[in-house]
């Protein structure tokens, strides 16, 4: 089939090549020059672990390719929306005007052909009742265009597997049956070798599908911000929210997965999504069913600023003229993606509080020099902890996690360390003469 994609960030791009990859042709459109000539080349514009493999080996075979020119993607089948909905400056709800514009585009490119309509599958995660009036906009525009909600689930830093190997798929499709019939079984052609290996496919409304996305990431949102209350319970206590995680989560109804306790959740997608979700459900006056998640997005923010708090209390409150060093910037590892990061945060709450911080990434060094000139971004662990008075860890790349604490010791001028995602042994790190401190850890012997 013919395929395009409008965005190609995170998801866009990685959708782009993906589809390729399952041997359709692929014409990726983006409004940013710079990386579309990127893309074009076969390198990827961020770091996504096996996404430069899939990538060049597409572009390379022809059937992958990146314009600007909107007039490129005339005769594709299926348009997947993938454009960017973020946080509207100052506000909770999300910014719609990419999506919109997105939308004109394809109204204006497509030429619908045959007996087929063309379809605008979109995969932005949007407020609850965006397709209905994309539907409503295709109609007016009296060109053969039909809309599918087609939402995405994929992690960064596993964007190329939970794209070829999603847990399931969700189509919402317009109430009208034959239409939607329709709609099912082209975009069934489209991702026949996923379903072809058993996963699920559940058909939906339009409405249905929308709040499928933004439920699954209130839930894991919840999940996490839950183990973080319990984590201050655990602070106030003396209890390990490590041990505490581990041991309700072999309860199968709770699951050990979304329990690591820590400075919380960041990132394009958690925060703003739990944000939009709350404006959304106010529009629609149901606001009070959603306050939950409120107390969610506090306990998540209030995660910084005790990271924080933890790194003053070992110099009496205060931290001017202390060196912090900080590991990660991203807020995941395996990611160079720097939106709400919780570690970046952190950092620039340090360093209002008047430290001297030096930061340091193993991917996201280069996005976070253009974003940030302001902080001391340096390439090595062994450049950001040289003399430092306290060390945070805060993105678990495996590469800190790795670290030797007897190694490190004698580069830094006091021995802390903030484990801020909870992954580093507390007793090789004591042994080695370090003054350890968890987020929600407790010291325990057990
Ligand atoms: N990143 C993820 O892991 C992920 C996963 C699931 C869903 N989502 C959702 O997918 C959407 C995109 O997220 P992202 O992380 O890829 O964002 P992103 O910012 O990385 O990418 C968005 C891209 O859209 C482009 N764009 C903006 N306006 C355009 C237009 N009119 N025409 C063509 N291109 C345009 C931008 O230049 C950018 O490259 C969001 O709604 C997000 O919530 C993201
Ligand atoms: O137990 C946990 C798990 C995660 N996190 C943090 O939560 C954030 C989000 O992590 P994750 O969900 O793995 O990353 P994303 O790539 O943002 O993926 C989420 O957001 C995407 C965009 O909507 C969805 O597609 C995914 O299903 C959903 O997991 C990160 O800062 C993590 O450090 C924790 O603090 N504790």
């Amino acid at each position: 089939m013919r395929l395009s994609t409008i965005g190609c960030g995170y998801l866009g791009a990685v959708h782009a090549a993906c589809m390729a990859e399952l041997g359709h042709e692929v014409i990726g459109l983006d409004v940013d020059q710079g990386k579309v000539d990127k893309l074009a080349r076969g390198e990827s514009p961020f770091h996504e672990p096996g996404f430069p493999e899939v990538l060049a080996r597409n572009v390379e075979s022809g059937r992958l390719r990146f314009t600007t020119d909107p007039t490129e993607i005339a005769d594709c089948q299926i348009h997947f929306i993938g454009v960017g909905t973020p946080q509207m400056q100052g506000r909770y709800a999300a910014d719609m005007t990419y999506v919109d514009a997105a939308i004109e585009t394809v109204l204006t490119h497509a030429h619908p052909q045959g007996e087929r309509p063309v379809l605008i599958a979109g995969k932005s995660t949007v407020p609850v009742g965006t397709a209905e009036r994309i539907a409503g906009r295709c109609a007016a525009s009296g060109k053969d265009i039909a809309v599918a909600w087609n939402p995405e689930f994929l992690r960064e830093g596993f964007a190329v597997q939970d794209t070829l190997h999603p847990d399931r798929i969700v189509y919402g499709l317009p109430e009208d049956r034959e239409v939607g019939a329709q709609l099912r079984d082209i975009l069934d052609e489209c991702y026949a070798q996923l379903l072809s290996e058993d996963i699920p496919r559940l058909l939906t409304n339009y409405p249905t599908a929308e709040l499928v996305k933004v439920a699954a990431n209130s839930f894991l949102a919840t999940k996490i911000s839950f183990i973080n209350a319990m984590a201050e319970l655990c602070d106030a206590t003396g209890a390990d929210v490590t041990k505490l995680a581990e041991a309700i989560g072999h309860d199968d109804r709770i699951g050990k997965k979304f329990l690591r306790a820590g400075i919380g959740f960041g990132g394009g997608c958690l925060p703003k999504d739990i944000r939009a979700f709350m404006a959304r459900a106010g529009e629609l006056g149901v606001d009070q069913a959603l306050t939950f998640l409120r107390e969610v997005d506090a306990i998540n923010l209030r995660r910084r600023e005790t990271a924080v708090d933890m790194a003053a209390d070992l110099f009496g409150g205060r931290l001017v003229g202390r060196k912090v060093a900080v590991l990660g910037a991203a807020f995941k590892p395996d990611s160079d993606d720097l939106r709400d990061s919780p570690a970046l945060d952190i950092a620039t709450r340090l360093w209002a509080r008047g430290a001297d911080v030096v930061i340091t990434d193993p991917a996201a060094g280069d996005a976070l020099r253009r974003a940030r000139p302001d902080l001391h971004v340096v390439d090595t662990v062994e450049q950001a902890v040289k003399n430092a008075d306290v060390v945070m860890v805060l993105t678990e790349w495996k590469h800190f996690t790795e670290l030797d604490p007897e190694e490190m010791r004698p580069r830094v001028r006091e021995a802390h360390i903030i484990d801020g995602r909870n992954v580093l042994d507390p007793k090789a790190w004591q042994q080695a003469g370090w003054h350890y401190q968890g987020m929600g850890r407790g010291v325990s012997t057990w």
